[in-house]
């Protein structure tokens, strides 16, 4: 049995259709991820597997509880982590996660939870005097102070820097290894290749696929771009005499080949007999993005 079992979910709001038929299994010690573009209905799905909402239809399980039905045994299992708004400016960091603690039978120590994830610090300072970063750390303090066998993280690193979001996500693969199961709600590609185990690509209410990041990005194509500025001019026969190449670009002296999985040591090759060096040779393999296009027929940026 999985950890969390959602079968054929379906909520609406008033005449608002926002989760058709939504179907996916968690299983333990994994990093989950629910990716979609926004008003996918992301956000919908895990409110009703936190209790927070109630199905129009469908069922959803998570640890073996009805989570509209057996809320206060699912609250002590499930840490769920706090939208910025919920928690009051002025309370400081360690009265939070000591007011916190105090809602569990078997809470973890603050002391050790703030050491872990870089609050000791700010444990005095004001929630509304943290940075964006800081209050993240904040939040997933307060999601794990229960010591959960689930974590929900809703759009965790949204609005943090580059740098902030690398912190974040190291932090996150040190929870894992903790064996706490992760349920990750993202509309970030590179988070959720770089974090999930597997992901369930959710697009318009309805469930489009559910693989491994790389298992997502074979299906829709083993394609890989070769780009490279030749030494001196090639034909485009010399590679469209190749079996691996399927289109040969040009962009000024550049040059773009794109074509299967062994298309770069077919063209190195080819180059080499040709005596002509590959200069700034680059390799793109096709990622996540190309998965999402291909799978839901629209890009992630605009949902468009
Ligand atoms: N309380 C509500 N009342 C009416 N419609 C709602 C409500 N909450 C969400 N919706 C609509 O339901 C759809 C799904 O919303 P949901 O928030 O679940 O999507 P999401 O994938 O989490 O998107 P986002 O990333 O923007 O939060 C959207 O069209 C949204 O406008």
């Amino acid at each position: 049995m999985g950890i969390i079992e959602v079968e054929n979910l379906h909520k609406r709001y008033g005449a608002k259709v926002a989760v058709q038929d939504v179907s996916f299994t968690v299983e333990k010690g994994e990093i989950f991820g629910i990716l979609g573009p926004n008003g996918a209905g992301k956000t919908t799905t895990v409110e009703c597997l936190e209790g927070l909402r109630r199905p129009d239809g469908g069922t959803v399980r998570v640890l073996g509880l009805d989570p509209r039905h057996e809320t206060a045994e699912l609250r002590k299992r499930l840490g769920v982590q706090l939208q910025e708004t919920e928690l009051p400016d002025r309370l400081r960091v360690g009265e939070a996660l000591e007011l916190y603690a105090s809602f569990y039978p078997d809470p973890a120590d603050p002391g050790a939870l703030m050491a872990e994830l870089g609050l000791t610090e700010v444990r005095d300072s004001a929630y509304r005097k943290l940075s964006g970063g800081q209050k993240q750390r904040v939040s997933i303090a307060l999601a794990l102070i229960g010591k959960p066998e689930v974590a929900v993280l809703d759009e965790l690193t949204t609005g943090l820097d580059p740098q902030a979001r690398r912190d974040t996500w190291e932090l996150i693969e040190g929870v894992r290894a903790r064996g706490v199961t992760i349920l990750l709600v993202t509309h970030f590609m590179e988070e959720a290749e770089r974090l999930c185990d597997r992901i369930a690509v959710i697009d318009r209410g309805r469930v489009v696929a559910v693989d491994t990041p790389a298992g997502l990005v074979a299906r829709v194509t083993d394609e890989q771009r070769v780009r490279f500025r030749p030494s001196t001019p090639v034909a485009d026969e010399v590679f469209t005499a190749l079996p691996e190449v399927r289109r040969v670009d040009r962009h000024g002296d550049r040059i773009v080949i794109t074509g299967d999985g062994n298309v770069l040591q077919a063209v190195t090759s080819v180059l080499a007999r040709a005596q002509v060096v590959a200069l700034e040779l680059r390799v793109e393999q096709a990622g996540l993005d190309d998965a999402f296009v291909a799978l839901t027929g629209r890009t992630m940026e605009t949902g468009e």
